[in-house]
């Protein structure tokens, strides 16, 4: 057989293997839940499967008229490369519209085919013109993606950074591309060194893109480890976590510290009154509020049913009354709309003022007394514990 057509079997047989496995680890993989990541998903898919397209048809040149075949590889080639910067645009949710309703693809797609048709007239065969203008729309879509790796730009993940180094070591790949038309005149060996570069350049954006997908799948799993799924505070575990370790730097450089434990009032009324889901509108409008009130620095929790917790660093006993002073007025205003009514609810708060020398239970229990102490006085409103707790008033 031909020397020509074995290795071009050759080639096809790779690159249906390349965007088989590529295709399958896409769409096994397990961050199915988020509809973003989903679309990413698919939009990652799709870049493999078009690119595997753009190698058979790059490589048909044999079987099909030479026109078609750049056509055909650079319509796949644009299509992939546009692909990767959808599936990064939805990751990071900053687009609504498809790839087919971009208007900056579709006139890249244009040009490309202009182009194609143009430089085939000009140049009649030239693979090299075409790996040019190729090689300038990877660059440019490649430094796009650069653009839409961070989720959060002021917290990247360990992923994010890597793909984002990954994708600088990518930008002068398709310069190397070319390079083997100009050096060497055997075109059986410039199109096998091509084939090498467009198969280390998948390998390395698969990998990559496999990086930060399982980046964000630990990174889904830690979130959901942390935080409470109904309110989307922390949870109670990681309060406990945050807090010993800020009471350990509190002792250390002896700056006062307070705790603010609250519970909505009379909550089973409103369940029992308009049902469970009423009753889950308040908690999330409530936990929105009080994230609202506090500062930065703060830790704010779910720390059960429908009580909260605030710890302040920094903070002594006035300022954290007057934060909760804030947060109860906040609450006393927000208007929750179920479907049956419009509802108002309150806030009871009861304050603790870090004492260093027992643990962080113990300056619990006393924002607790404290709470317990403003629930009895008629609720919504603030209590301030103190050693004699029957004294205790803000
Ligand atoms: N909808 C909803 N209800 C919850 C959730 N967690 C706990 N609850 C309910 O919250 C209610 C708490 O009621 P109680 O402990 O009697 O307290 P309360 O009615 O707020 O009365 P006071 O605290 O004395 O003002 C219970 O009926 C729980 O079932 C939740 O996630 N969603």
């Amino acid at each position: 057989m031909d020397h020509q057509l074995i290795s071009g079997i050759t080639y096809l047989f790779v690159a249906l293997i390349i965007g088989v496995i590529a295709t399958l680890f896409f769409l096994l993989n397990p961050l199915k839940s988020d509809e973003n990541q989903q679309i990413s998903i698919r939009y990652f898919t799709l870049l493999f499967l078009s690119n595997s397209c753009f190698y058979v048809a790059l490589l048909v040149t044999p079987f099909v008229s030479h026109l078609l075949s750049i056509i055909l590889a650079n319509t796949f080639f644009t299509l992939a490369l546009h692909s990767l910067r959808f599936g990064l645009r939805w990751r990071a949710n900053v687009t609504n519209n498809h790839l087919y309703q971009d208007a900056y693809f579709w006139v890249n797609l244009i040009l490309i085919l202009f182009l194609n048709v143009w430089l085939f007239y000009i140049f009649e065969n030239s693979f090299e013109i075409r790996q040019v203008v190729s090689s300038i729309n990877l660059l440019l879509i490649y430094i796009i993606a650069i653009k839409y790796i961070f989720i959060d730009k002021s917290h990247p993940s360990s992923g994010e950074k890597k793909f984002q180094r990954i994708l600088y070591v990518l930008i002068p790949l398709p310069f190397f591309v070319i390079v083997p038309n100009f050096l060497f005149t055997d075109d059986f060996l410039n199109q096998s060194l091509n084939f090498v570069w467009m198969i280390i350049q998948t390998i390395i954006l698969f990998g990559s893109l496999m990086l930060l997908l399982f980046s964000d799948v630990i990174d889904m799993h830690y979130r959901n480890s942390i935080t409470d799924s109904l309110s989307g505070l922390f949870n109670r575990r990681h309060f406990m976590e945050q807090a010993s370790v800020m009471i350990s730097s509190a002792n250390r450089h002896r700056f006062p510290m307070s705790i603010i434990l609250c519970d909505i009032d009379q909550f089973k009324q409103v369940n029992d009154s308009y049902g469970h889901n009423a009753g889950d509108k308040v908690i999330v409008a409530f936990a929105q509020a009080l994230q609202s009130q506090a500062r930065e620095e703060d830790v704010v929790a779910r720390f059960g049913g429908e009580e909260f917790i605030v710890l302040l660093p920094q903070t002594d006993a006035e300022g954290a009354v007057i934060s909760a002073e804030r947060m109860r007025t906040t609450a006393e205003n927000i208007v929750v709309s179920t479907g049956k009514a419009i509802l108002n609810f309150t806030v009871s708060f009861g304050v603790a003022t870090f004492d260093n020398s027992i643990n962080i239970e113990a300056n619990i229990k006393h924002a607790d007394e404290a709470l317990y102490l403003a629930k009895k006085a008629g609720r919504n409103q603030v209590k301030m514990y103190s050693e004699n707790s029957q004294d205790s008033n803000i």
